[in-house]
């Protein structure tokens, strides 16, 4: 499901501080080499992490899904001077093009990239991180907030992908929903209702919720 009229977004890209030569090339080489190239965060949402966290001033951030890097670098860039980010991944495979990446970035000394699975990596991070973004497999999107919430500082910004999962969170009476859709649905629900943080479902690409720790 597209959710904006393709020459709206068109618009909003032809006004947002343009992509540089490095984002193209990731969008370029990801969507030429690599499985499921829509993962990509792409322009809109890469320039919306990079201000969050300009924003923010933060410091330090974790990211959960590198995938191929765009959104890592995004989010380096708006690390303030010496800040950190911690990105992880399961995918060994793309291990040598994101660090290429990474090292032409020139942020490589401010990104730790790290392999494995994020459930059990997660718990031997120290915080407290200034934004975290959730980008990895939905159906462990629960476990994750739950995982980094007591690591995010007082007024720290979590961020979830993907929360709209191309419209199937709106379900029609007695319809079936399959486990992923479910939990989203759950993981909405959750944060929602979390007396922990104040939170916004953002409209942008295929949703971000936006959580503040109180
Ligand atoms: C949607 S992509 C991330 C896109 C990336 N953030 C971007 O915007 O360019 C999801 C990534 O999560 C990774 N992933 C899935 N399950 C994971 C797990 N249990 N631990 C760590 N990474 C995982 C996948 O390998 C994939 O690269």
């Amino acid at each position: 499901m597209e959710f904006i009229d393709p020459a709206l977004l068109a618009y909003c890209e032809a006004h947002t501080s343009p992509e540089d030569a490095l984002l193209k090339k990731i969008t370029r080489e990801t969507q030429a080499k690599v499985l499921m190239p829509r993962m990509i965060s792409g322009h809109l949402q890469g320039k919306m992490l990079e201000l969050f966290t300009k924003m923010m001033n933060a410091e330090s951030i974790l990211e959960i899904g590198t995938y191929t890097g765009y959104s890592g670098i995004c989010l380096a860039r708006g690390l303030k001077h010496g800040g950190k980010l911690t990105t992880l991944d399961i995918n060994d495979e793309l291990e040598a093009m994101v660090r290429g990446f990474f090292e032409e970035s020139g942020l490589a000394n401010q990104i730790d990239y790290r392999l494995g699975n994020a459930r059990d990596i997660i718990p031997t991070l120290d915080g407290p991180f200034d934004l975290v973004f959730i980008d990895a497999d939905k159906f462990y999107y629960g476990d994750y907030f739950e995982l980094v919430i007591d690591k995010v500082r007082p007024g720290g910004i979590i961020l979830a992908d993907n929360v709209l999962w191309s419209g199937k969170i709106l379900v029609e009476e007695g319809q079936k929903i399959d486990k992923d859709t479910q939990k989203i649905l759950d993981f909405n629900k959750l944060v929602h209702q979390d007396p922990r943080v104040e939170n916004i479902l953002l409209p942008i690409r295929d949703g971000v919720l936006m959580a503040r720790k109180l």
